[in-house]
């Protein structure tokens, strides 16, 4: 595969360690060889050096983080649908040598696209300083002069250059390609770069043939847009930003899933540009057939269907995303990386959570050690302690754990209690780690025992749901004792007991957990010493010592939390790891009727379209690997429900890809925060009712814009095609036509500035393309008598075309005015955007006839005795709206 890696590097490019990229890959070289190529050495780079390769390799990033630039913007918006929709319109009206409509067409997209970019500009912009506050960092150890020692020590992801060392732990992304140097029990997940979703083991190898694998199998190689979901390693950075194989791979795509927004958004684009399409050949047909009217009337048949197109809907869309997002990131710090996970969160109708640390605290602490009898018995707390302790100490990367944490301190009490009781736990002087009393702290550096030597781990995993530290013991030679604990039925499955025993704990355990205990079995198995490592092969035929059960504090704010979401409309079901007598007993607490428990076991047995029924009904998944909880998610999503997750641990990751929107605190490990679209500034639940509120509020503007501009702009194609037959000249030239259209567009925008009726944001908020038909039927037809009763004054007091045009130019722009401030669904004060839009619409539709620019577009002075009945038509008018509007008669929409 040496030849891939080089075929991919442009010929003559001077990339800084092409030469050591082919050799790492292909010829086996050792550790320490290609150290020496990348001119760096285990123990890191120095500062000095890393500085300057940094400006000779450029940031660490796959896309440049500057926002692009205005050239580039403008061209990207050309390729939405309504713009290239307006284009192919000005393109027919050239054809047709309608030389105006063309100019006025081409005027038209310039102003969209120049405020939908200055919009998208603004977005992106607050975005990626939003996303700032949430980047991730790596672990990096260099050092600050060639002879000091190194340090180990977080860095922005950006700065990493190659030849630095890493450390990697779980929940790491791997923050370049990387060689590895050391590796322990090391597995990730390459599904951003192979689509294999089972995570694969990485080691360092210990035969050169491994080496003749396809380039994601090969061992030792760790690749940039994966994470690690167990296990530690150190190693080597090979190839940063656009040199990794990540980027090559991604080179130009998005590659985001696409939720509730994509779906609705484009959904409605295309109903009304097939609605649009529709139109220009009716209002030919219709001149052509009653008036007897030929190609002539093309310019005005295009008019009317750029009249129909909602070009402003992409602005509005990303302004109101915005807006709302930088609003909550201002009132609770809930930080929103992708603008359209924020409709999507006020859509969501289900949201998973995981348990502990969402629901509880994850402060834990040790509520009882019982022997599998039932009796307390310190030993069995004291070999869980050997274990966490030789866990953490022979991490590459201390990962903190609350379990682990917890049972160190309660070893550490019982220890000093009993300290001439028992001999198992050393008191002092204690053997103090570095890297142990750097996480810990004090407390737990002292719980270190004297007694034992730690020789190996096999590290935790979310799927065998254990972890076994190998030890030697003083007084064993020649001897390694594994220790192992983890969910008491994995543990038992690895026991050589009898069933009777065997059932006996399980209900021991069942009893315990009912308390709302977390459990974890401690068993041991002694193995002749070896220097061989050790694997999950070994883990079979131990003997059970007994169980540890913990307590876990509910999380202060969560009952309130699920009661104001089940207030919304939104079902929490919970998807943890635990047993499900833990589960059962913290969702009764917070209120939560659990009802059926369902295990992991139990989903394995059915296929989709079953899982998809019973998800539906359950509130409570136990025992689930990260593979059930995505597959519960999809089953959901599948049953048509819009689905959230909540979760802060590399076992939510797949669940998390799959939802509509992921949601994570801030806190939360670098690949949960790097999958999450939604950041929580702590761990208060509350704020997910005001996300979702914000979400559901936005999402309320896009809708009431779509009314209202979908509804006058199909009363106004009615009273085009009625007054077009009426009529014996065009009833708009299509420069008056569009221009304003125009006016009502640039007017609309401020609808993203409202604040929609509370009421609107009590449920789930989807924007659906047929669920505005009934509505826009309605009004548009109320739109149009409107339209019908001013043909009728024109007729009595003007004559010719010039006063025909000015006197509906005039009264269809008032009433769009009367419409925007009539059918906006909030009930408040009308916010200053929204006053200056309709005042200004007003004022144009009154003075542009009378103005030189007027004079130009065709429209001149209306007689005066025209005024007064304009305005009784806009008075029957506008009680014709509220009437419309009370009945419910057009109830309907988002
Ligand atoms: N440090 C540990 N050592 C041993 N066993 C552990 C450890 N952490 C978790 N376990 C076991 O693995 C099970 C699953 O843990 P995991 O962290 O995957 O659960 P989860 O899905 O995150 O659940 P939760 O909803 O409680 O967060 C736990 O119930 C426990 O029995
Ligand atoms: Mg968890």
């Amino acid at each position: 595969m040496a030849s891939a890696r080089s075929a991919a590097v442009p010929a003559g490019t001077e990339r800084a360690f092409d030469h050591v990229l082919t050799g790492v890959s292909g010829a086996g070289l050792t550790p320490l060889e290609v150290l020496r190529r990348l001119d760096a050495g285990p123990r890191g780079l120095v500062e000095d050096e890393a500085q300057r390769r940094l400006e000779r390799y450029g940031e660490n990033a796959v896309l440049p983080r500057r926002p692009a630039a205005w050239a580039w913007r403008l061209l990207g918006t050309l390729r939405d649908p309504f713009t290239a929709v307006l284009l192919g319109l000005g393109v027919i009206s050239a054809v047709a040598t309608s030389w105006s409509t063309a100019c006025v067409i081409a005027v038209l997209v310039a102003v969209s696209c120049v405020l939908r970019s200055a919009g998208e500009y603004r977005a992106d912009r607050s975005a990626a300083s939003l996303r700032d506050l949430v980047a991730t960092t790596a672990t990096v150890q260099r050092r600050a002069a060639e002879e000091s020692a190194p340090l180990v020590r977080e860095i922005p992801v950006e700065e990493l250059v190659p030849g630095d060392v890493v450390r990697l732990g779980p929940g790491d992304m791997v923050p370049a390609d990387v060689r590895l140097l050391r590796a322990d029990g090391l597995t990730v997940h390459q599904a951003a770069l192979t689509g294999e979703s089972a995570p694969v083991s990485k080691r360092v190898p210990d035969a050169p043939a491994e080496l003749a694998r396809p380039l994601f199998d090969q061992p030792h190689l760790c690749f940039a847009g994966s994470s690690v979901t167990a296990g530690t390693a150190t190693a080597v950075v090979t190839a940063t930003g656009p040199d990794t194989h990540f980027a090559s791979a991604h080179r130009g795509l998005a590659g985001r899933r696409t939720g509730a927004f994509d779906r609705s958004v484009n959904g409605i684009s295309w109903t009304l540009i097939r609605f649009m399409l529709l139109t220009a050949p009716l209002v030919l047909l219709a001149n052509a057939v009653l008036r007897g009217r030929g190609l002539e009337t093309l310019p005005f048949a295009v008019a009317v269907a750029v009249g129909l197109t909602p070009e402003m809907l992409p602005v509005i869309v990303t302004t109101a995303l915005a807006r709302g997002a930088a609003e909550l990131a201002r009132r609770v710090g809930v930080i929103v990386k992708r603008l359209p996970a924020l409709h999507d969160l006020g859509a969501v109708d289900v949201l998973c959570v995981d348990k502990t640390g969402t629901l509880t605290r994850d402060q834990l602490a040790v509520g009882c050690y019982l022997d599998a009898e039932g009796r307390t018995d310190p030993a069995v707390l004291h070999w869980a302690a050997v274990n966490s302790l030789w866990t953490i100490q022979l991490a590459d990367v201390p990962a903190p754990d609350a379990l682990d944490e917890a049972i160190l301190a309660a070893a550490e009490t019982e220890g000093d209690a009993a300290a001439d009781g028992h001999d198992w736990l050393a008191s002092a002087p204690a053997r103090r780690e570095p890297a142990l009393s750097a996480v810990r702290g004090p407390a737990v550096a002292r719980a270190t025992f004297t007694d034992v030597n730690g020789v190996d781990v096999i590290p935790f995993d979310p799927v065998r749901r254990l972890v076994t530290a190998v030890v030697a013991r003083p007084d064993r030679h020649g001897v390694h004792t594994l220790v192992v604990k983890g969910a008491v039925e994995d543990v038992l499955d690895r026991c050589a007991i009898d069933e009777e025993t065997r059932a006996r704990v399980l209900r021991l355990a069942e009893r315990r957990a009912a308390d709302g205990l977390r459990l974890l079995a401690v068993a041991l198995a002694d193995r002749p010493a070896r220097t061989r490592p050790y694997t999950r092969a070994d883990e079979r035929g131990l003997t059970l010592l007994g169980i540890v059960g913990l307590r876990d504090e509910l999380a202060a704010t969560a009952d309130d939390a699920l009661a104001a979401l089940a207030r919304r409309g939104v079902a929490v079901k919970v998807l943890t790891g635990d047993h499900p007598g833990t589960a059962a007993r913290v969702c009764a607490e917070l209120g939560l009727a659990p009802g059926e428990i369902v295990t992991g076991d139990r989903i394995d047995g059915l296929d989709d379209a079953r899982l998809a029924q019973l998800a539906a009904g359950t509130a409570v998944f136990a025992r689930c690997t990260p593979a059930h909880k995505a597959r519960v998610v999809r089953a959901l999503r599948r049953g048509g429900h819009t689905v959230g997750f909540l979760g802060d641990g590399v076992n939510d990751v797949p669940a998390m890809h799959a939802a509509d929107v992921a949601l994570c605190p801030r806190d939360a490990v670098d690949v949960t925060r790097e999958a999450a679209d939604v950041v929580l500034a702590d761990k208060d639940l509350t704020v997910i009712d005001a996300a979702v509120a914000a979400g559901r509020r936005s999402t309320g503007n896009i809708a009431t814009y779509l009314r209202i501009a979908v509804s006058s702009n199909v009363g106004n194609v009615i009273s085009m095609l009625a007054a077009g037959v009426l009529l014996p000249f065009l009833p708009m030239l299509p420069a008056q036509v569009l221009v304003q259209n125009l006016c009502f567009d640039v007017s609309q925008l401020a609808f993203a500035y409202d604040r929609p009726d509370a009421a609107d944001s009590r449920r789930p908020a989807v924007l659906r393309p047929y669920a505005f038909s009934r509505y826009i039927t309605v009004f548009g037809l109320v739109n149009a008598g409107a339209d019908l009763a001013t043909f009728a004054v024109l007729a009595v007091f003007t004559s010719g075309q010039t006063a025909f045009h000015s006197g509906w130019f005039t009264e269809n722009l008032i009433t769009q005015a009367l419409v925007m401030l009539l059918l906006r669904t909030a009930a408040g004060p009308v916010p200053s955007a929204l006053r200056w839009a309709t005042g200004s619409l007003a004022a144009i539709g009154l003075l542009l006839p009378l103005s030189p620019l007027g004079a130009a577009l065709g429209l001149g002075a209306l007689p005066l005795a025209y005024y007064p009945c304009l305005l009784v038509v806009l008075a029957a008018y506008g009680a014709a709206l509220a009437v419309c509007r009370r009945s419910r008669l057009a109830s309907g929409g988002a």
